[in-house]
């Protein structure tokens, strides 16, 4: 498979490495200023860039009806205009906060014990993502799906807001620590015990390998995607 990877940064690297051990070709690596490239060398683009190019990224794949894996974080308010277009255009599209299976059944679990707790007041709920110093956005991406699927499933939660937190809003604490490949914690607090799940990236390697078995899944398929698709979970 020919892969164009738009970002060549650490996860651009990370999954050259992989999508070389799986027998794929990278046909394009595209970062800052690079411009006059031919996206149609490409069966399939991974985006992994900066929040502020996501959007044209993805938007010039699929007005090239080339499929595009989409792995950058802290570009949602332009989501439903990405969903709009890759109907428009017949394409096909998967974004994901977050690539890797472990993750993904982070995500699950985290759904199951948001509904066991729903009823059950006694217990406040935090959040905390904790990342290298170098990611550009915060709240994670991840910890934004988490808040998301908590108050899905929870009765008392309405919305989230970074390190704050009140009766209806989920406090997400955002810390930032040299190297930290992502870890996400959510915590349950009640006056006698303290309900723990926690997910620990302990390198980059689970995100890439999510994201290249994504772009094998997604080649010859037109729609809109999640992970749960790829990985058959949920
Ligand atoms: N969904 C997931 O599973 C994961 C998502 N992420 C997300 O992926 C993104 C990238 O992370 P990471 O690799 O660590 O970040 P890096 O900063 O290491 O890489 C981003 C790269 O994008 C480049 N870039 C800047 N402008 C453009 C452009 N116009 N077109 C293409 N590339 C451009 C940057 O170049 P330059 O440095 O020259 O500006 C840089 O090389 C982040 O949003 C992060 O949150 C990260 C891990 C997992
Ligand atoms: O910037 C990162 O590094 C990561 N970003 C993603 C996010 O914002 O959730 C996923 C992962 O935690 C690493």
């Amino acid at each position: 498979m020919n892969i164009a990877l738009l970002g060549y940064g650490r996860m651009g690297q990370t999954i050259e490495q992989i999508a070389i051990k799986r027998g794929h070709t990278i046909v394009l690596k595209v970062d800052k200023d690079d411009t006059g490239y031919d996206i149609t060398k490409a069966d399939v683009a991974i985006d992994f860039s900066i929040p502020d190019v996501a959007f044209n990224n993805i938007s010039m794949c699929l007005n090239n009806q080339v499929p595009v894996i989409s792995g950058t974080t802290g570009w949602l308010h332009d989501y439903d205009n990405a969903i709009a277009l890759c109907k428009e255009k017949k394409g096909a599209f998967i974004y994901a906060s977050n690539y890797s299976l472990g993750v993904n059944i982070f995500f699950e679990l985290n759904k199951v014990l948001a509904k066991m707790m729903s009823n059950l007041k006694q217990y406040n709920i935090s959040l905390e993502e904790i990342h290298h110093t170098k990611k550009l956005d915060a709240p994670s991406g991840t910890a934004i799906s988490l808040a998301n699927d908590i108050i899905a499933k929870h009765s008392t939660y309405e919305n989230w807001a970074l390190h704050e937190g009140n009766e209806n809003t989920i406090p997400i604490i955002a810390k930032r620590i040299e190297d930290v490949p992502g870890t996400h914690t959510v915590t349950y607090e009640s006056d006698v015990d303290t309900i723990t799940i926690e997910h620990m990236a302990h390198n980059r390697g689970g995100f890439a390998l999510g994201a290249v078995i994504a772009a094998e899944w997604i080649v010859g398929k037109t729609g809109i995607f999640t992970m749960n698709d790829v990985l058959n979970i949920g």
